[in-house]
C-alpha cells in the first residue's frame, strides 16, 4: 500500500471510530428528554406533494427526532395537532372507569378467550415475573381478513376487543383516538423513514402499511411509599413506536440512561411522551436503541396513562435495512423477526 493510501486508509478508519463511538457514548450522556415540535410533518402528511423528500430530510424536525432517537430513544412531541380537549378527555374516561366496581369492571374481563383483550386486575400483568402494581384494559387492532393468521380461533392473540357500556362515551371516543393516533403514530414513522433511509414511505407496505397497533388505559394507583412495588417493572417495548398521554401534575415515568440513572418523564400538558421500541432496533441495525424505562407512582394521587403502540404489520419479517446494514460495513447485527411472533411470545409471558 502507498503511504498516501495506508494514510487515507487510516483516517478513514479513525472516522468509523468516531462515528461509532459518538453512537455509543452519547447515549450514556443523556440527562433530560428533548421536546420536539413535529407541525412540519403534520404540514407535510396533509400535502404530501408539496414537499420534496430531499428537502424534507435536511429539515431540523426530522434531525431532532433521528438525533434523539440515536442519543435517548425518547421524546416529547408539541404541535401534534391533537386536540388537547380529546387528550384529556381520554385519560379522563380511563379513571372514570377505573371508579366503577370490581363488579363492573370484570363485565369486561380479559380471558385467554378474548385473546388477552380487556380488563386486568391489580397486579395481573406481571413484568420479568413480578405483578406490577396496575390495572388495565388492552386493545389489540381487529383480526380481520387482512390478517388471516389471527382468524384461526387457536391463535392465541385470536380475539375481540371488549368495551365498557360505562361511561356511556368510552367506546365512542376511544375509536375516534385510535384512529387520529395511528395516524400521528405513521407520520412521526415518516420522519423516521426520512432520517434512516431518505424516504418517507420506508416502513408503508408490508413493513408497518397496517400496524397491528396496542392501546392500553392504565390506573396506578398510589403507592405511598411502598419502595417494593413498582407501577409497571422496567422494560423495553416491544414495536416501533409508542405515544404515550399521562396525567398533568405526576411524575411516574422513568427512563434509564446507560449510567444506570432513572430520568424522570414528567408530564408536560398537550404534549406526548414517544419512545421507540424493539423492532426499530432491528431495522436500524441498532442505530436506534429502545430504552429502558419504568412507572414508580410514589406520590398520592391515582395515575391515569393511555400508551398508544404503533407497531410493523403483524405478519412483517423485520430484518435490519441494507442502507443500515452498509453504515454497519454489510454486518447484520440482528436475526430476522416476524413481528407477530416476538409480541405473542411478550403477551403470553405478560400473564401468570
Ligand atoms: N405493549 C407493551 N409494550 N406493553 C408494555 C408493558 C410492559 C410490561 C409488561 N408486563 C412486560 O413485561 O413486557
Ligand atoms: O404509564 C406509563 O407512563 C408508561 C407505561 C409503559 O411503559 C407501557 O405500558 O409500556
Ligand atoms: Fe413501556
Amino acid at each position: 500500500m502507498s503511504k498516501f493510501r495506508s494514510v487515507l486508509f487510516a483516517v478513514a478508519k479513525l472516522e468509523h471510530f468516531n462515528n461509532n463511538s459518538k453512537m455509543t457514548i452519547s447515549r450514556a450522556s443523556f440527562s433530560s428528554i428533548p421536546i420536539i415540535d413535529i407541525s412540519p410533518l403534520i404540514k407535510m402528511r396533509s400535502h404530501p406533494k408539496h414537499y420534496d423528500q430531499d428537502d424534507m430530510k435536511e429539515k431540523k424536525v426530522v434531525k431532532e427526532i433521528d438525533e434523539a432517537c440515536r442519543k435517548v430513544g425518547f421524546f416529547y412531541v408539541q404541535g401534534h395537532g391533537v386536540p388537547f380537549e380529546m387528550i384529556d378527555l381520554v385519560r379522563k374516561l380511563g379513571h372514570d372507569f377505573f371508579n366503577l366496581s370490581t363488579e363492573e369492571k370484570h363485565t369486561i374481563k380479559m380471558t385467554q378467550a378474548s385473546g388477552w383483550r380487556g380488563y386486568q386486575t391489580l397486579g395481573e400483568n406481571v413484568t420479568k415475573g413480578i405483578s406490577d402494581m396496575h390495572e388495565a384494559i388492552d386493545y389489540f387492532r381487529d383480526c380481520d381478513a387482512e390478517f388471516p393468521r389471527l382468524l384461526h380461533e387457536d391463535h392465541p392473540l385470536s380475539g375481540r376487543n371488549l368495551w365498557p357500556s360505562s361511561p356511556a362515551a368510552f367506546q365512542p371516543v376511544y375509536k375516534q383516538y385510535l384512529t387520529i393516533m395511528q395516524d400521528l403514530g405513521r407520520t412521526i414513522l415518516e420522519a423516521i423513514g426520512l432520517a434512516l433511509v431518505g424516504s418517507r414511505d420506508a416502513f408503508e407496505g408490508t413493513r408497518a402499511g397496517n400496524p397491528f397497533w396496542l392501546l392500553r388505559v392504565i390506573g396506578y394507583p398510589p403507592m405511598e411509599q411502598k419502595v417494593t412495588e413498582v407501577g409497571c417493572g422496567e422494560h423495553t417495548d416491544y414495536g416501533l413506536l409508542t405515544l404515550v398521554n399521562q396525567d398533568d401534575g405526576i411524575r411516574a415515568l422513568q427512563v434509564k440512561n446507560e449510567d444506570g440513572d432513572w430520568i424522570w418523564a414528567d408530564p408536560i400538558p398537550g404534549t406526548f411522551v414517544v419512545n421507540i421500541g424493539d423492532m426499530l432496533k432491528v431495522w436500524s441495525n441498532g442505530e436506534y436503541m429502545p430504552t429502558v424505562h419504568r412507572v414508580l407512582n410514589d406520590g398520592s394521587k391515582y395515575r391515569v396513562s393511555v400508551p398508544y403502540f404503533y407497531e410493523p404489520n403483524f405478519d412483517a419479517v423485520v430484518e435490519p435495512l441494507d442502507i443500515c446494514k452498509k453504515r454497519a460495513e454489510g454486518i447484520s447485527k440482528y436475526a430476522p423477526v416476524v413481528y407477530g411472533d416476538h409480541l405473542t411470545n411478550k403477551i403470553l409471558n405478560n400473564f401468570k
